[in-house]
């Protein structure tokens, strides 16, 4: 569970988020729905404790992120899938995640698997990568302790319409929609 309870962010004079309130529940996929720039980012960042509130609280599983007794266990995130040493392997970045949140090694190459980056992938640098593979490498990242929540940022950007479909898999997406679908067109995922 997600809580963010009156936040509020300034950056001097500008407010990017003002007074939010809502709480993600758990054994759901909620998603965060906004103009550019309307805070969404931001507030996955103050969520995470890379970003300081202005004033308010947001928690996860109760707590501020920087409470957490097991992070990697309680929260995965890929807010930016760029954000890795370019000069790494993909199986160095996972390899080194797994030593700092201590799994073992094997992890490294059930993710692997799981994301779709074969070996040969797998040994190619982050900088060599196109987005769709650093954001499979991210999710990969997120997944490393196989935490209870989970906060990913755009994770479908850069994805091909097979990984569009197997992230919606990954995100158990077919067991939260609600209703009837009511799109015209015969292509629609939901309706096939
Ligand atoms: N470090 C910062 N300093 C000043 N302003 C910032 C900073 N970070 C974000 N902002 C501003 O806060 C607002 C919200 O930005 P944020 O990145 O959270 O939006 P977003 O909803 O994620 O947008 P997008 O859909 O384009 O990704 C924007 O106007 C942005 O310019």
């Amino acid at each position: 569970m997600i809580t963010f309870e009156h936040l509020t962010k300034r950056y001097g004079s500008f407010t990017a988020l003002d007074d939010v309130t809502f709480t993600a529940r758990p054994g759901v996929v909620t998603g965060f729905l906004g103009p550019n720039g309307a805070g969404k980012s931001t507030a996955m960042r103050v969520v995470t404790g890379l970003t300081p509130a202005t004033s308010g609280t947001a928690t996860i599983l109760g707590r501020p992120y920087a409470q957490l007794s097991n992070p990697a266990a309680q929260v995965g995130t890929l807010l930016d899938a760029s954000a890795q040493h370019a000069g790494r392997t993909g199986r160095e970045i996972l390899t080194l995640g797994a030593i700092a949140v201590g799994v073992p090694r094997s992890r490294v190459d059930e993710l692997l698997t799981l994301v779709g980056l074969d070996e040969g992938e797998s040994r190619r640098r982050l900088r060599d990568y196109s987005l769709g593979m650093r954001q499979r490498l991210g999710i990969a990242h997120a997944l490393l302790g196989d935490p209870e929540v989970l906060i990913l940022d755009e994770p479908a950007n850069g994805l091909d319409p097979q990984g569009i479909a197997w992230m919606r898999e990954l995100l158990g997406a077919s067991r939260v929609r609600a209703g009837p679908c009511c799109c015209p067109r015969t292509c629609c995922t939901r309706c096939s």
